[in-house]
C-alpha cells in the first residue's frame, strides 16, 4: 500500500482539523444533548465512553472512511482467515485462533486445522495443571509442588505476568506462581530465595528457546536445582517448557511430554493465549483460563463483525490516529483504576510499541507520517500524585484511556467509591479545565488580596480540552480481562493497518541483540577495541577495571 497521506479521507481530515481547531469539547457537549449517549459503544462486557474527544459526527465519519480506504475490512478478513499478513516473515497472524478453539471446529490454514492443534495443547495444559493441583505431580523427594517459577522475557513474560496479577482474586490455593525475566542476576536470585527445590517446578517459556536472558536464567535455575539436592535425572520432574523449538528444550533436559508447543503464527507479544499462558492457568486454574480465552474471543467476534461505527477497536484505533497524526500527540497514556491491573500499561506498551514502532510501509518504502506513539501509564490514583500534573498543565497533548471496574473485589469502606470518583474527576478535569476568571474568583473567595490574585491566578489556569476515553466493566473477571487485552491487540492492528505498516514483525529488536553478543565477547576477552567509538571503549574499560 502507498502512504495513507494520499488517501482522500486523510486529506479531508487535514482540512477538518482546521475546522475543529477553535471548537472545544465543552461546547460540543453543549451543542448536542445526545452526545454522551451517541458516543458510547459496548462489546464483550465493556462500555467505551468516547464522548470526551475532540471529535464530532463529521470527524468520526471521516475516521471511519479512513479505516475503510486504508483497507481495514480486507485486513480483518485476512487475519481471521489465516492469510500471511505478516509479510516480512511470510506468516499468518493467528492469536485469534488461540481463543476460538472452544467456539469453532476448524480453521484450515496452509492445509492444517490449527484449532485441532490448539485444542490438543489445551488438553495437555489441563492435564499438567490438574496434576500439579491434585498433588499427583510430585517432586524428586515425593513432595507435592508448592511453587512454580516461570522464566521468560518479552511476550513470554509480560502478558502472563500481567494477566496473572490482574486475576489475583481468582488464584487457586496451594501453588504460588512467580515470574523471572531479567538477565540481571538479582531477579532470579530473589525468587530462588523464596522456594525449595523439592517442591518447585520451573516453566521455561521461550518461543525460540534461543533468547539469551531466558536461557541464562534457565541454566541458573537448573544449576541451583542440582546443587541443592536435585540430580540431573530429576530435572525432568522439575522443568517444563513452552516452545516451538522442541529439540532445544529436549537438549536442555525436559521430558518430551512436558514440552508445550507453540507455532510460528503466534507473535511473542500476542502469545499469552497459547501455552505461554501456562503460568496463568496454574495460578487461576484451567476453568478461569478458558474464561479468559472466551472473553477475548467475544472481543474478536465483535471486531470481526461489528460495523466500524460501533466497533471498539476501530473507534479507539482511529481516534488514536486522529491525535497522533493530526494533533501531533507523541504519547498515549493508559490509566487503570484497578490495583490488580496496575501492570497492564507495561504489557500494552510492548504490544503496541513492538508492533507499531515501524518506519516502513508494507512495500518497504519509508513512511511519511508518524506511526506508533509512546505508550505509558500506571495505576490511578497513584499517578494523580505524580505525573498527572503534566497531563493537566503540561505543553504536550496526551490522550488518555481511563479503565475502571464498577465493582471492586475488595469492597471495604468507601475505597471503591473514592477510587471511581477520582477516575471520573480526572477525565472531567482534563476536559473542562479552569479559566482565568474561575481561578481569580477561587482565590478571592479564599481571601486573597488583589495582588495575590494577579500573581497566582495565571498559574492556576488549566486549559482543558484534553481528550480521553473511559472504559468501564462490571467487574474485572477472567472474561473481561481477556476482552480488554484483545481490545488493545485489535486497536494496535487497526492503527498499523491505517498506517500501512506490518504490525507483526520486530526486526528492530535484532540489532541490540547482535551488538550485545559482540560487547559481551569484548568484556570477557582482551580484544582490540580501538575501532569502536570512544564512548563505548571507555565504558568497556570501566567495567573491566571494576572486575580486575
Ligand atoms: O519467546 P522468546 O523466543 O524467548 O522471545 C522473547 C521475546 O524476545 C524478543 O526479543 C522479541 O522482541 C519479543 O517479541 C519476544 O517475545
Amino acid at each position: 500500500m502507498s502512504s495513507p497521506t494520499e488517501l482522500t479521507a486523510w486529506q479531508k481530515l487535514t482540512a477538518h482539523k482546521q475546522e475543529m481547531a477553535p471548537i472545544n469539547m465543552v461546547s460540543l457537549f453543549a451543542a448536542d444533548p445526545q452526545r454522551a449517549e451517541k458516543y458510547t459503544a459496548q462489546a464483550a462486557g465493556w462500555t467505551l465512553d468516547y464522548a470526551k474527544n475532540r471529535a464530532n459526527d463529521k470527524t468520526l465519519a471521516l475516521l471511519t472512511d479512513l479505516a475503510k480506504e486504508a483497507g481495514l475490512e480486507s485486513a480483518i478478513k485476512g487475519m481471521f482467515s489465516g492469510a500471511h499478513i505478516n509479510n516480512t516473515e511470510d506468516r499468518s497472524v493467528l492469536h485469534i485462533a488461540l481463543r476460538a478453539s472452544q467456539a469453532q471446529d476448524s480453521l484450515i490454514v496452509d492445509g492444517v486445522n490449527v484449532l485441532a492443534e490448539v485444542r490438543a495443547t489445551l488438553k495437555q495444559m489441563e492435564k499438567f495443571v490438574a496434576q500439579l493441583h491434585s498433588g499427583e505431580w510430585k517432586g524428586y523427594t515425593g513432595k507435592r509442588i508448592t511453587d512454580v517459577i516461570s522464566i521468560g522475557i518479552g511476550g513470554s513474560y509480560l502478558g502472563p505476568k500481567v494477566v496473572a496479577e490482574a486475576l489475583t482474586p481468582y488464584e487457586k490455593d496451594g501453588i504460588k506462581v512467580h515470574f523471572v525475566a531479567n538477565i540481571d542476576g538479582s531477579d532470579i536470585t530473589g525468587k530462588l530465595k523464596l522456594v525449595n527445590p523439592e517442591t518447585t517446578v520451573f516453566v521455561i517459556s521461550s518461543k525460540t528457546f534461543g533468547t539469551l536472558e531466558t536461557l541464562s536464567n534457565a541454566n541458573a535455575a537448573r544449576d541451583w536445582f542440582v546443587s541443592n539436592g536435585g540430580s540431573q535425572s530429576d530435572v525432568s520432574k522439575h522443568f517444563a517448557a513452552v516452545s516451538s523449538n522442541v529439540k532445544k528444550a529436549v537438549d536442555f533436559g525436559m521430558a518430551k511430554e512436558n514440552i508445550f508447543p507453540m507455532w510460528d503464527w503466534v507473535g511473542g507479544r500476542y502469545s499469552l493465549w497459547s501455552a505461554i499462558g501456562l503460568p496463568v492457568a496454574i495460578a487461576v486454574g484451567m476453568d478461569n483460563f478458558y474464561a479468559l480465552l472466551d472473553g477475548a474471543h467475544q472481543m474478536d467476534e465483535h471486531f470481526r463483525t461489528a460495523p466500524f461505527e460501533e466497533n471498539l477497536p476501530v473507534i479507539m484505533g482511529a481516534l488514536g490516529v486522529w491525535y497522533i497524526n493530526f494533533h501531533n500527540a507523541q504519547t498515549h497514556a493508559l490509566i487503570p483504576y484497578d490495583h490488580y491491573l496496575r501492570a497492564m500499561p507495561a504489557h500494552i506498551q510492548q504490544l503496541d510499541m513492538e508492533s507499531n514502532g515501524k518506519a516502513n510501509l508494507l512495500n518497504g518504502d519509508g513512511v511519511e507520517t508518524d506511526t506508533g506513539p509512546i505508550i505509558w501509564g500506571g495505576a490511578g490514583t497513584n499517578g494523580q500524585h505524580a505525573y498527572h500534573q503534566l497531563l493537566h498543565q503540561g505543553t504536550r497533548l496526551v490522550p488518555v484511556d481511563f479503565i475502571a471496574p464498577l465493582a471492586s473485589h475488595n469492597p471495604i469502606g468507601e475505597h471503591h467509591t473514592q477510587l471511581f470518583a477520582n477516575c471520573l474527576s480526572q477525565s472531567q478535569a482534563l476536559m473542562v479545565g479552569k479559566t482565568l476568571e474561575q481561578a481569580e474568583q477561587e482565590l478571592r473567595d479564599a481571601g486573597a488580596t488583589a495582588e495575590q490574585v494577579a500573581k497566582i491566578a495565571p498559574h492556576k489556569v488549566i486549559k482543558g480540552n484534553r481528550p480521553s476515553n473511559t472504559l468501564l466493566t462490571d467487574k474485572m473477571t477472567p472474561a473481561t480481562v481477556g476482552a480488554l487485552i484483545a481490545l488493545y491487540e485489535h486497536r494496535t492492528f487497526v492503527q498499523g493497518t491505517i498506517w500501512g505498516i506490518n504490525s507483526f514483525d520486530q526486526w528492530g529488536v535484532e540489532l541490540g541483540k547482535v551488538l550485545g553478543t559482540d560487547i559481551y565477547n569484548r568484556l570477557v576477552s582482551d580484544s582490540d577495541n580501538s575501532a569502536l567509538d570512544a564512548s563505548t571503549q571507555a565504558l568497556i574499560k570501566a567495567f573491566k577495571k571494576a572486575q580486575a
